[in-house]
């Protein structure tokens, strides 16, 4: 899809809409490739992600590219990610880029520059953003992303366990808010911001652009942190779901009446049901099923 006119919210909105709250990560670890009978390799890579574009495309909200797996193969997989980006805009999936990109100001421009700047190879419909050198950090990369329609997923309450020390830790320069509920915070402004720029302040069903990651694994954390997450009006991406132990229950759990921002991930769980596209579209519509 070429980023443009419309936001990235109401395009994910209206993916969701269609197809429901499932986004797959495309996460080729080396041992997924081996059980593919794929090579370790770009030309692996190659098959394994094109292959995946293929089968979902048209069947979940969005595919999320992990980065990390595409650089461990140098240029040539860089150049993997880049067609892999290519081929899901040329199916009409959206893509979010996982490449959790956060630096100084004048640095981040250049991520902005290669992630989310029209024509740039590497630049899907949104990309994961980390906001520990300060929210304000990321202005350049959310400047670029809301100017051309394109979306970015700000890490708040991540699904890791070794998260929660410094995301949970309570703040001496924001009235001790939780570290989260200050991102959390920042993004809901941003939003506001756009929705009401777009003529649309009051809607439920809005989305904003500016997104947050939440993980299906935290279960009471958003409330202890004192995160407002239907306040964000952004959508939450929320990876953990299978592989890490979370589900649609303890995405439910942890959202409560956010559940219209939801959109889940899953990787492992999903692509481990690979190579054969039918069994990859049915593990994708067992997990989609459990999020209707
Ligand atoms: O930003 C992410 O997507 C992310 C944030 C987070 O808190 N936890 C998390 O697991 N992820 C990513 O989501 C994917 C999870 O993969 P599975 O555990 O195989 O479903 C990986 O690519 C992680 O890097």
């Amino acid at each position: 899809m070429s980023a443009g006119a419309r936001p990235f919210g109401e395009r994910l909105a209206g993916a969701i809409d269609a197809t429901g709250r499932l986004c797959v990560g495309i996460d080729p670890h080396p041992g997924l490739l081996t059980s593919w009978g794929l090579s370790d390799d770009a030309t692996g890579l190659r098959e394994f992600s094109l292959r995946v574009v293929e089968a979902l495309a048209g069947s979940v909200a969005a595919l999320k590219p992990q980065a990390a797996f595409y650089e461990r193969h140098g240029s040539a997989g860089i150049a993997v990610l880049e067609e892999t980006i290519a081929a899901a805009r040329s199916a009409g999936v959206l893509t979010i880029v996982d490449a959790k990109r956060g630096d100084i100001g004048s640095t981040m421009q250049g991520y902005a520059d290669a992630f989310l700047r029209e024509g740039s190879p590497l630049a899907g419909d949104a990309v994961t953003l980390s906001p520990y050198l300060g929210f304000g950090s990321l202005a350049p990369a959310i400047d670029t992303a809301l100017a051309v329609g394109r979306g970015v997923f700000v890490l708040c309450l991540t699904s890791n366990p070794e998260g929660a020390s410094v995301q949970l830790a309570r703040s001496d320069t924001d009235e001790g808010r939780s570290v989260a509920a200050t991102i959390a915070r920042a993004a809901a402004a941003l939003n506001a911001e756009e929705l009401a720029a777009g003529g649309d302040p009051g809607a439920s069903r809005s989305l904003g652009s500016v997104g947050l990651v939440v993980g299906a694994t935290i279960g009471e954390a958003a409330r202890a942190a004192g995160v407002d997450l239907v306040g964000v009006r952004g959508p939450l991406l929320m990876p953990g779901v299978g592989a890490q132990g979370g589900s649609a229950q303890s995405v439910r759990a942890v959202v409560g009446e956010a559940w219209q921002q939801v959109l889940a991930s899953s990787s492992r769980e999903v692509l481990g049901a690979g190579p054969s596209a039918d069994d990859l579209r049915s593990a994708a519509a067992r997990a989609a099923a459990s999020l209707a």
